[in-house]
This record gives structure tokens, C-alpha cells and sequence, in this order.
């Protein structure tokens, strides 16, 4: 094992049913690949018991591998990257979905892209090279495509999915992005990448397959979208 640890932070909400499947193979992965790693679930008092399937998981794997942060009430997703990332010990940082969208397997291809780049954050992309998504409807399709086509006519970042969270950061990198970032809920991944490039850090694309969830539906509401053009607009005039 080398020098590196591995903190995925994985927020859920109502992920019941995916989530003894998505640590399964997050653990497996890393041990395969012989990668130093924790895993911690960010639960906003999810009503449908995720937390009791998560210490059931924790039970099962050891309470070094997986880690878990209960909140009061549903604060978003933003908010809980920002929560969880003060609780883990890792020296770079996963942020992925529960709902088996973000497959672990990409995971070691972002570890070698970082290697031979050195660069600060690999991001997922589904907009380039061999990246994709499968199983959208076309009006979420349109929303994701509109959604980074705005962003990145408007602040020109230079990467092609700035809506997707699947990525890996070194922690100092992240911790010091967190200090300017200001939304709390869909609006932080785009944030988030477009304040790295402002910063001058470094950010590698890995082609990944975004495969819509089973169990479950999305927490992507119209509330969402509307903050979504709000932060956008913000952006444009403050960066
Ligand atoms: N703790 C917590 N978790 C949340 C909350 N809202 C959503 N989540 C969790 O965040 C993850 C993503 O939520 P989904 O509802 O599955 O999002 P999606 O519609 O599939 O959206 C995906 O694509 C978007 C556009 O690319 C991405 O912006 C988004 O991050 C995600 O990857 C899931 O693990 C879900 O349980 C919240 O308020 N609190
Ligand atoms: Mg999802």
C-alpha cells in the first residue's frame, strides 16, 4: 500500500436499497487494488432506514472502512460534502453517488490519471472520449446538456461535464476550494470545478458511463434547476 488514503464521501438520501450493493464493491475495489481507503456515508435522516442498513455495513466491514455522518434533516448535497469532508482522514477525496450511477470500477482509472498527470482533481466526464450516459429520459438529458452548456458558454472553464460529481481531489485542494464555495444543493459540483480552474489547480477528465439508478428516484427537483441558474448567474457576475 503507498503513501495514499482514499476518503470517499457519499451522501444519501432514501438509498436503502442500493447501498449494500455500491459498498460492496467500493470495498472490493480497493482491495483488489491494494488502495488504502474509508468510505464516509453522509445520511440526511433518510425515512426510509438507510441508516440502519449503513450500520449494518459498518458492522460487516469494520468501522475503519466505513464511517458515518447522521444529520437532522435533509441540508442537501452541497452541504454534505462540505460536513463530511471535515470528518475524514484520507489524503485525497472521492465524492460519488450511492445509487450505483458512479461505478467503482472507474475509480483506479482516476488514480492513474492523477499519477501520471499530477494533476490536483480528475474529474468524470460523460462528454468526452467514450464517456456517456444510459438510461435518461430525453428531458433529463436536455436538462444535463443545457445545464453544462450554460456554464460553459457563460464562465468558459474548460471542462466538459461540470454537473457530474464523480471525482477524486487532493484534500488540501478540495479543503481550499470549500473556503469560496457558496451553494448548498446540485449547484455545488459545478461551483466546485469552476472555482479549481479560477484557483489554477489542475483538473484531468476520465471518460466514465453514467448509468441511471434502479432502486429509488432522483432528488433532482425543479427547485434544483431554478437554484441551479441562480448560482450560474451568480458565478457569471462573481468569478
Ligand atoms: N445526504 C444527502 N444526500 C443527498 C441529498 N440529495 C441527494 N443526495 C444523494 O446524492 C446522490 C445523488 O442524488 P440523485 O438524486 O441520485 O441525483 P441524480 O439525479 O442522479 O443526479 C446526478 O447527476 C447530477 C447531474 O449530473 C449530478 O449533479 C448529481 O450529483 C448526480 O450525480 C445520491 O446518493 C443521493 O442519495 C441530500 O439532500 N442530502
Ligand atoms: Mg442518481
Amino acid at each position: 500500500m503507498g503513501p495514499n488514503k482514499y476518503s470517499v464521501i457519499m451522501p444519501t438520501y432514501n438509498e436503502r436499497e442500493n447501498l449494500p450493493l455500491i459498498i460492496w464493491l467500493l470495498q472490493d475495489t480497493f482491495t483488489q487494488h491494494n488502495i488504502d481507503f474509508e468510505i464516509l456515508i453522509v445520511d440526511d435522516s433518510s425515512p426510509d432506514g438507510t441508516l440502519d442498513v449503513a450500520r449494518k455495513l459498518q458492522q460487516l466491514y469494520g468501522e475503519d472502512a466505513i464511517r458515518i455522518h447522521s444529520r437532522p434533516g435533509k441540508l442537501g448535497l452541497g452541504s454534505a460534502y462540505m460536513d463530511g469532508l471535515e470528518r475524514v482522514s484520507g489524503t485525497h477525496i472521492i465524492l460519488m453517488d450511492a445509487d450505483l450511477s458512479h461505478h467503482p470500477k472507474f475509480i483506479p482509472q482516476f488514480i492513474a490519471a492523477q499519477a501520471a498527470s499530477g494533476c490536483d482533481v480528475v474529474t468524470g466526464t460523460r462528454y468526452r472520449g467514450g464517456g456517456g450516459v444510459s438510461g435518461w429520459d430525453l428531458r433529463r438529458k436536455l436538462t444535463s446538456r443545457g445545464a453544462n452548456f450554460l456554464a460553459s458558454e457563460l464562465l468558459r472553464p474548460g471542462v466538459s461535464d461540470l454537473t457530474g460529481s464523480f471525482r477524486l481531489y487532493r484534500k488540501e485542494v478540495l479543503q481550499d476550494v470549500m473556503r469560496h464555495v457558496k451553494s448548498k444543493g446540485y449547484v455545488f459540483q459545478m461551483e466546485v470545478i469552476v472555482r479549481c480552474k479560477c484557483l489554477g489547480y489542475t483538473v484531468a477528465e476520465v471518460p466514465i458511463t453514467f448509468v441511471d439508478r434502479i432502486y429509488g428516484v432522483s432528488k433532482l427537483g425543479a427547485m434544483e434547476i431554478v437554484s441551479y441558474l441562480k448560482g450560474l448567474l451568480w458565478l457569471f457576475f462573481n468569478t
